[in-house]
């Protein structure tokens, strides 16, 4: 499968500060692909890069074969980005939001928004400042979705949104990647990674720590063992090779014992830590 985005060796400072270090990763096209990490980790300043938002420092970046600087216009043209703050002009009418967006990309969105107003309960009579911050985060989805771009860039989307439109979301975003689009997505939602994405890279102060399949992370060796032993009640992440938990074990009077797979926060928690120095 070919790549959709290929990053390499991107380095972004901001005068004296970090903001990302010799990052090197790709999306493929057609997936779901998850970018995590902790806050200041990078992610916004590699996707800003990415979009021409802001000139990056060494590297290069390629979307769909395009160089990210010399064809910034026609990459962006088949891009549907959607930045983490949902600020639209005050005043305006959804309606007339959804019409600028398709106008100022020389299209017609009129068949998509209909739709996706619908899909997401959106009633484009309402002014933009009288919306919930959950709405405008609806008004900016349908802004990044209704001109069916290739790529969807989606920073922090479901923040705000309800349950039932975060599912609508994700049914959305299957539905056009079904098609053809791909998805990069940046969340501190680890269900949503588990659920829908296929790849992840994560950050950390401004470097990539890993890069891989949800299946492969997932399935590590760790195993979260709870117990009573000894009358004593225990909890807790096993990492070693479960033949040596057995050894240990032996000469304890074990009451209870469930040896279970750990949860994706408990999987990926080590990769938000602060390192100790
Ligand atoms: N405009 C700026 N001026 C100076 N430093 C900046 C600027 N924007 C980002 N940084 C720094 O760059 C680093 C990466 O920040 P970035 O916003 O890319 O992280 P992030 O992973 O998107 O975080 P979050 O999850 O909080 O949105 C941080 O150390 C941040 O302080």
């Amino acid at each position: 499968m070919k790549d959709m985005i290929t990053i390499q060796n991107l380095t972004k400072t901001y005068g004296k500060h970090r903001g990302v270090e010799d990052v090197t990763f790709s999306v493929r096209e057609g997936e779901i692909f998850g970018f995590l990490g902790p806050n200041g980790a990078g992610k916004s300043t590699t996707i800003r890069s990415m979009l021409g938002l802001i000139k990056y420092d060494q590297g290069e970046i390629r979307i769909n074969g395009l160089d990210s600087v010399k064809d910034r216009e026609k990459i962006l043209a088949d891009i549907g980005y959607m930045p983490s703050e949902a600020w639209f002009y005050p005043g305006m009418k959804i309606r007339e939001i959804l019409k600028y967006s398709a106008a100022v990309r020389k299209v017609d969105c009129t068949d998509e928004a209909e739709k996706l107003c619908d899909r997401l309960q959106v009633d484009v009579k309402r002014k933009i400042n009288e919306l919930s911050l959950g709405n405008r985060k609806k008004v900016s989805i349908i802004c990044a979705m209704q001109h069916r771009p290739k790529l969807f860039v989606f920073d922090e989307p479901t923040s705000g949104l309800d349950p039932l439109m975060q599912n609508v979301f994700f049914e959305l975003i299957q539905e056009y990647v079904n098609e053809g689009a791909t998805c990069m997505l940046s969340t501190h939602v680890l269900s949503e990674v588990r659920n829908h994405c296929t790849r992840v890279a994560i950050m950390k102060e401004g470097k990539l720590v890993v890069t891989d399949t949800v299946d492969n992370l997932l399935s590590s060796r760790s195993k979260r063992i709870k117990m009573i032993r000894d009358g004593e009640k225990l909890d807790y992440i096993y990492k070693d090779n479960l033949n040596n938990l057995y050894k240990e074990l032996e000469g304890h009077h074990i009451e209870d014992i469930i040896i279970e797979e750990p949860s994706i926060e408990e999987v990926f928690m080590h990769y938000y830590l602060k390192e100790e120095k």
